[in-house]
């Protein structure tokens, strides 16, 4: 049986086995390996926090994996150890489309400065992103210095990741038309910098031309965000691309950044349990309260206060 200590060694030595086995205690929803694995993240979070932390996002097609590829290859290339972490609820681990898969990522899972991890299958949203941020510990701990979490571009996933990391970079294509069209707005909100990808061969001029206009938008808007181009296939604008992600992190109070993270994220937590029990406690009830609710015997108000007594001890919903 693998002890705390071991966890402990194992993730502090830096070596990828131990790295991996205590990212799959994190991910772990059994009570015992929850206890096991929060023990471990105290003592773990000491020696974390001294990384970069990006958010990779773009619908699918828009060449993460290809991108991710690039930009990890070429970091370690120039010293330093990259982690690719993802958050992607729908995530089966077998076949499909799985974010971190490292089949899709082969020059970069074959480097000794890179860890590559799939997304957690924990099934919902707050379970998956929860378990990312903890790993997100592990590898900072075991001494990676740039952690990279890539998201689809889909649902609320881009609100978890951005959530989690210092620069959140959006991906797009040069589209024809009007540019802020096909990125949904909410999320061009949440992007630090944007990069218009697959800028090469014939592609390069509408590239080029899709992020001034994105650019002019964007300015419209009274944002400053920047807009490049990049090629994860030829790794051109990669480097420029790279600069503006420490522009924006150096332009930022990082530290209260990370502080207002950590507490957005224990409430969301609380949220996210106290929705739980009261599925649970809920559950044998609510078909009872939701026949009477649809036969017009109780208001959806009445019927609320009744499943929140099932809940709670006595009477202490805010509702009338
Ligand atoms: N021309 C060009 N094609 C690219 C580039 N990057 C990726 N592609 C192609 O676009 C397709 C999708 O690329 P992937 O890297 O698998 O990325 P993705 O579709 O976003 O997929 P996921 O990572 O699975 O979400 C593949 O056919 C790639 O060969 C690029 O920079 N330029």
């Amino acid at each position: 049986m693998t002890t705390h200590d071991d966890y402990l060694r194992g993730v502090l030595k830096g070596d990828r086995r131990g790295i991996a086995r205590a990212i799959t205690l994190v991910e772990s929803t059994r009570p015992d390996h929850r206890e096991l694995a929060q023990r471990l993240l105290v003592e773990l979070t000491p020696h974390a926090g001294k990384a970069r932390r990006v958010g990779v996002s773009g619908v699918p097609g828009v060449g993460k994996s290809t991108f991710i590829e690039a930009l990890g290859t070429s970091l370690t290339a120039r010293g330093h150890r990259v982690a690719v972490l993802a958050v992607d609820p729908s995530s089966k681990r077998s076949g499909g489309s799985i974010l971190g898969d490292k089949t899709r990522m082969a020059r970069l899972s074959a480097d000794r400065n890179a860890f590559i991890r799939p997304s957690p299958t924990a099934g919902t949203l707050g379970g998956v992103a929860t378990a990312t941020r903890e790993a997100m510990v592990v590898v900072e701990a075991a001494g990676y210095d740039i952690v990279l979490v890539e998201t689809v571009g889909v649902g609320q996933s881009e609100t978890a990741v951005a959530d989690m990391v210092d620069t959140f970079l959006l991906l797009t294509l040069a589209r024809t038309g009007d540019q802020l069209q096909g990125i949904k707005k909410g999320v061009l909100e949440l992007a630090d910098v944007i990069a218009v990808n697959k800028a090469d061969g014939e592609h390069e001029q509408a590239a080029r031309k899709a992020a001034s206009e994105l650019a002019g938008a964007l300015r419209l808007l009274r944002s400053s965000t920047p807009v490049l181009t990049c090629s994860g296939m030829t790794g051109a604008g990669l480097e420029e691309l790279w600069i503006q992600v420490v522009r924006h992190q150096e332009g930022v109070d990082l530290a209260a950044k990370r502080s207002r993270q950590q507490v957005e994220w224990t409430w969301a937590l609380v949220r996210d349990r106290l929705l739980a029990r009261l599925g649970e406690k809920a559950a044998p009830i609510a078909p009872a309260i939701e026949r009477q609710v649809l036969d017009g015997a109780l208001t959806p108000s009445l019927a609320a206060d009744r499943i929140l007594e099932a809940f709670l001890p006595e009477r202490e919903t805010p509702s009338g």
